[in-house]
Formats: structure tokens, sequence, C-alpha cells
């Protein structure tokens, strides 16, 4: 997961291949709930990991449910069965409206004392229809604080309360309040039948269908009239199946349905296909396939895979602009607002005014990113009207806030497309993880950009200028790859000694044939040569006089250029040595030649050997540095020397911490975003 404050991603012009989507979250909490309320266990296969779903699984224990790993993905859930949840508790739900919503009511259905809280917007998020439709039925809620919202306080007896009068609950601010009561109140149909009226237009009826379905596999059928009214018939038991199977997420999909319909496939496999979901999902969203044909997608698909492929020129691309009710797929249609900059005209989606009362106000957050990508936007109460940026001139490279909002940053993810070739920078990526924690990572394996387009900063410098942390540190910090060109050479040094080839100028040849195919991997901080983990193996003082000879072999060092090249990957790369802005990345936005005096390097390898229990002399490490220094520089090959557009920068009095903050300030200074990285 990218964790890092923000994502640019290069200007990304085609994409291609297959993706295997996580699971659905609103089944998968649905499910688990379900699995709680049960007697006997429960094994739920390919079950969404993510926050929200974490969330749940939290709570399910804290109630006293047992929740065992499963194997891979799947999990199996002890419910209760009839026993009372473990009480007093006190619930943290993040902003996972999946596990709030259905969690009041079934926890104020079984009683016990419970406080429910989540994240500061959950306690901006609307509760209470929900609340007055359960005190309807005698339970009580309490608001911890704002009247209407979160956090709540349950005390509630235990005792099912007689029901007689069909219970009714508003429908047109979310229908998770409907779906909430439609997974707690068989738990009260022992003798009775139960209604459940609808007032108000229900909004996002296909989630309710969603409910039904999943109630049905758990052995309780509703019966339903035009989705105002709801029947539980009596002595309804929630009967586990057993195992359960979540599909992919639909909504998910949305964004590798839209990437099949914007980029175009430079090679094959051409087009996008998503596994896991298809088209007789149980789930809503699904829909948003329609959507994407009326707009010129060119979907195929079976019962659990889509495919996806831009439509030929004037055929359905550039996209057509839709005007269209999403009241059924209020999540996936923010996808649409985003492929709207890529359709001729206006595009209006209506009946929409949910989006307000999400993870974020949602009109109002597409609308920001979208006008700072350079579109014209129109905004109401219920709808959005996006005119795109007239010619590719006019797009603008922007800085999109995301409001911790999951899926305004995977939208915006797809304007990388842009026929401005303009980078987009997402803030805050990591809040993907309310749903799909490897969203960037899976956009990422799919899409492709010209090698020159995408970044590279290059870090090179004489030994202890503390070039390999700082390099490591920003690749950190801008979720780039990282080449440590010198690991590189250690593990060429090891892998000829251990063939039986010294470093010696004779065996040239016969390494650089070895540094040719050298099977090197970077596995997070491991070092693998083969199957092999030499992280410590290349670290000793011997490899290290090898490394320096073999690199000073002009064949080994031009068999490793194609190597190198290979780091160069989306969405960025960070590289670390001596040649990297003169010889191997010549092309690098920003190359930093990173030096100190002898002196402060002497020390700083002086405390490091210190630290590590051995005893050195500074006076000796100094003058060993300054031999080594004079080797680099003055070889044949690849000398060391600043690269002739590189920004010099003496570190010695400066700490590591000061010396990333520069470089990084440089970088910033070098991108076209008009706001700043926070703004
Ligand atoms: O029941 C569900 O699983 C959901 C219902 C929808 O909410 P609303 O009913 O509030 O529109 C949807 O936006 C949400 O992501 C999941
Ligand atoms: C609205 C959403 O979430 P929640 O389940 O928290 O309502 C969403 O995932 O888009």
């Amino acid at each position: 997961m990218f964790d890092t404050a923000f994502l640019d991603l290069p200007a990304l012009s085609a994409a291609g291949g297959e993706v295997h989507l996580p699971g659905s979250k609103s089944i998968s909490n649905r499910v688990l709930l379900l699995a709680a309320l049960s007697s006997g266990s429960t094994t739920v296969h390919d079950l969404l990991a993510s926050d929200d779903t974490r969330v749940m699984l939290d709570a399910l224990r804290e109630i006293g449910c047992s929740v065992d790993a499963a194997g891979g993905s799947s999990v199996r859930i002890t419910g209760l069965g009839g026993r009372p949840p473990r009480s007093p508790a006190k619930l943290f739900l993040g902003n996972a409206g999946t596990a709030m919503r259905p969690l009041t009511a079934a926890l104020a259905l079984l009683g016990g004392e419970f406080e429910l809280s989540g994240v500061a917007r959950m306690h901006e998020r609307p509760i209470r229809d929900l609340v007055d439709a359960l005190r309807q039925i005698g339970c009580r809620i309490d608001y911890l604080g704002t009247d209407g919202y979160p956090p709540l306080r349950i005390v509630q007896t235990p005792g099912v309360p007689a029901l007689t009068a069909p219970i009714r609950v508003r429908g047109d601010v979310s229908s998770q309040f409907l779906t909430a009561l439609l997974m707690a109140l068989p738990l009260a149909a022992g003798t009775q039948d139960i209604v459940i009226e609808v007032l108000g237009e229900l909004i996002s009826k296909p989630y309710i269908a969603i409910t039904l379905a999943l109630l049905a596999r758990f052995g309780i059928v509703v019966g339903q009239q035009n989705w105002q009214r709801f029947t539980i018939a009596a002595g309804s038991r929630y009967q586990s199946p057993g195992s359960i199977h979540v599909e992919a997420d639909a909504s998910s999909a949305s964004y590798f349905v839209a990437l099949g319909a914007i980029a175009s496939s430079a090679c094959e496999p051409k087009g996008i296909t998503l596994r896991g979901v298809g088209l007789d999902s149980i789930q809503g969203d699904i829909r948003f396939v329609d959507a994407a044909r009326a707009m010129g997608a060119v979907v195929t698909g079976g019962p659990n895979w889509l495919h996806i492929q831009r439509a030929a020129p004037g055929q359905g691309w550039p996209l057509r602009a839709i005007d269209m009710d999403c009241n059924h797929i209020p999540d996936a249609a923010m996808t649409l607002a985003v492929m709207a900059l890529y359709a001729q005209g206006s595009s209006t989606l209506r009946n929409i005014a949910s989006w307000r009362v999400k993870e974020t106000d949602r009109i109002a957050a597409m609308a920001t990113g979208l006008r700072r990508l350079g579109a014209s936007v129109e905004e109401g109460a219920d709808f959005i009207r996006i005119t795109p940026p007239p010619q590719a001139r006019d797009w603008k490279a922007a800085s999109i806030p995301t409001f911790d909002d999951h899926r305004v940053a995977m939208c915006f993810s797809l304007a990388a497309f842009n026929p401005a070739g303009l980078p987009v920078r997402i803030q805050d990526p990591g809040c993907v993880a309310k749903t799909f924690p490897d969203y960037f990572e899976a956009l990422l394996a799919l899409a492709q950009a010209p090698a020159e387009r995408i970044p590279v900063i290059c870090i090179d410098g004489p030994t202890a200028s503390g070039k390999g942390t700082v390099a490591a540190a920003l690749a950190r910090q801008l979720g780039y790859h990282f080449l440590d060109s010198g690991a590189i050479y250690r593990v060429t040094a090891l892998a000829a000694v251990r063939a039986g080839l010294a470093p010696d100028a004779g065996n040239e040849a016969r390494i650089a044939a070895l540094a040719q195919t050298l099977p090197v991997r970077f596995a997070g901080d491991r070092v693998l040569l083969g199957s092999d983990d030499v992280s410590q193996a290349i670290r000793t003082e011997e490899v290290g006089v090898n490394a320096s000879r073999v690199s000073a072999m002009p064949a080994v060092r031009a068999a490793l250029v194609a190597l190198q090249h290979g780091f160069l990957r989306l969405p960025g790369l960070v590289a670390d040595g001596r040649d990297m802005g003169t010889v191997i990345f010549p092309q690098a936005p920003l190359k930093i030649y990173l030096t100190a005096s002898a002196a402060r390097r002497a020390e700083r390898r002086h405390k490091q050997l210190i630290s590590k229990g051995f005893s050195a002399s500074i006076g000796d490490l100094c003058a060993a540095l300054q031999a080594r220094d004079a080797r680099d520089g003055s070889r044949s090959v690849a000398p060391l020397t600043p690269a002739q557009d590189a920004l010099v920068l003496d570190n010695s009095d400066l700490t590591i911490d000061e010396t990333v903050a520069r470089v990084l300030a440089e970088w910033q200074a070098r991108q076209p975003f008009a706001v700043s990285a926070q703004g």
C-alpha cells in the first residue's frame, strides 16, 4: 500500500492485462454479521481485507464471536447462536457505514451495553432514521455527541421486543438503515411476522437486493412489495450455509472498467480483464458496465469475468457524454465523473444527493478535483455536470485533495491518461485502505508509460556521504522504487567468487558474462541472488573490496546497464550510486551529487563501526576514504564525478533528515502542480 503523503502519477499512455479484484465490501461485512448472528461456524472465503472489514471483525471479536484464520483470505466465524453478546463493549467502527449501521440494529436487538464510535467523519454521517426506527420498538439508544449522529450508546435489556405494528424507517438518506433492520429483525421473528415499511423514496435499491440475497443464503426469506414493504416470516432463523464465497467488489471493478475504456492498448494483451466478478454479480454496481457501454466502452463478460477495451476512434472513442440517473449505482457513478473528462460534451449525473453524506461531501470533492484538472463543473444538491477541458492544452497538472475518501483517490488516478501528458498528484493515497489497500499497485501493474516519462532522481556521491540512506528515505516518501546500484556490484562480486572467478582483470569477460544474466532481486530490504538471501553476505568487508574491483571493469559495467535500466518502473525511481546521473540515467530530471568533507565522512563511518562493536581510528578511516575517492574519481570508466547538471549538496553540517528534506524540496520545486503538496 502507498502510505505516502502523496503519490505522483506520471502521465500514463496505455494499459493492458489482467487483475483479480479484492472481495466486495458490502458482501463481506453483511456475511460477517450474519455469520455472527448464526449458530455454529461459517467459513468465509475471499473475504475483503481492508479497514472496513477489519473494524467489523474487531467488533465481532469484542462482542464474543470467535474469528479464526482459515488460510489465505478465508476466516471462520463462530456465531453467537442465541448467546447474548459480551457486554459492556466499546466498538470503534472507523468510517464503515456497513459496520456502524447494521451493528447498531443488531446490538440494540440482542441487548447489552455498547458504545459505538468511529472516525470524525463517521460522527458527521447521519443515523437518526435508523435510531428512530429502533426506538419505535422500544430500543434504548442515546446520542453521545451530536443528535442524529454517532457516537451512540445502546443500553438495552436482553429480550426480544414484541412487535405488533409495522416498523417504519425512512429510506431516502441511506439504504443502509433498511439493510440494518432487515439483518437484525429476524432476531425478533420467533412467533410473529415482522413488517418493515419504508417512508419516502428508497435510494440505492440494489444494496437492498444484496441484503435480501445474502439473508436468503442464511436461511431467511424476506417478502417485498415495491421496495416499500418488507415481511420477515415468523419463525425465521439464521442458518449458516457452512461456507460462503465473497464475490470481488463491483464498485472496485469500476476503476478498471473505466481504465479499459480510456486507455489504449499498446501491445498484447489487448484491453483489461477482470476476474472475480462478472455480469451475473449480485452487486448492483455491476450495472456500471451499462453506463460505461453507453459512454463507448467495449465490454464483454461472463459469470465472473469482464473484458474491457477502448472503442475504435469515432465509434466510442473519444467517449460519448451521458445524462444519467445514477441512484442505483451511487458508488461507481463517481467513476463516471472522471470518465466524463474524456467525453465529447457535458455529462450530467443525477439523483446523487446521497454523495453529500458519505466519506466526504462527494459532489463537492469531485467538483474540486475536476476543476483543478481544468474541467468546468456545475453542481447542485443532487447532481453534477462535467464539461471536460476543451483542448488538450487546457488540462492542468493538478494536485488532487482526496478528503480521506478512497473513491476520490481511486477515481482521480484515471486522470493520468490525460491527452496533455501531464502528471497527476493524488494526496493521501493511503485512504484507499478503506476498501482496496493495493489499488495503486494493481493500477500500476496494468498501466504503461514511455520510459522517458517515468521520473528518476539520481543520488550519486562518494562513500559515507549518506547517499544510500537518503535515497532509500526519498524512495519511501515518494512511493518510488529504489535502485541500490552499489548492492548490484556487491552481488556481482559475490556471484563471481562463488563461481570460482577471482575479481582480476583476466576474468573480466567471464564476470561480465555472469553479470549479464545475474539473477538479482530486491524484495523489500532483502537482496536475493536466485533464491538465496544474500542481504548479509554482501555487506562484508571482503565483498566490498571485491565490488570495488569488479566495478572498475568496463565490460562488467556495460553488462549491468540493462539490469539497472530495468529498475525504471512506474511510478518512479530513486537511484543511488556513483554514475547514476552521468551514465545510467543521464536524462534524469533531478540529479544530486551528495558529498561531505572527508573528515565528516570519516567521523560518520567511525560512529557506525563503534556502534557495531568494532574499533577503528578516525585518522586511518579518513586516509582510506581519501584513497577510495582518488581511485573512484580517476578510473577510466564512469569515474565518480558530478554530472554537469547535478546539484552538488554538501551535507557536512546536515543531518540525514535535513538532507532528505533539502532534496525533497528540490524535487517539489520541479513539479508542475499548481497547488502545494498539502494544499
Ligand atoms: O449497503 C451497502 O453496502 C452500501 C450502500 C450504499 O450506501 P447508501 O445506501 O447510503 O447509498 C453504498 O454507497 C455503500 O458504499 C454501501
Ligand atoms: C459509501 C461508502 O461506504 P460506507 O459503506 O461507509 O457507506 C463507500 O464505500 O463508497
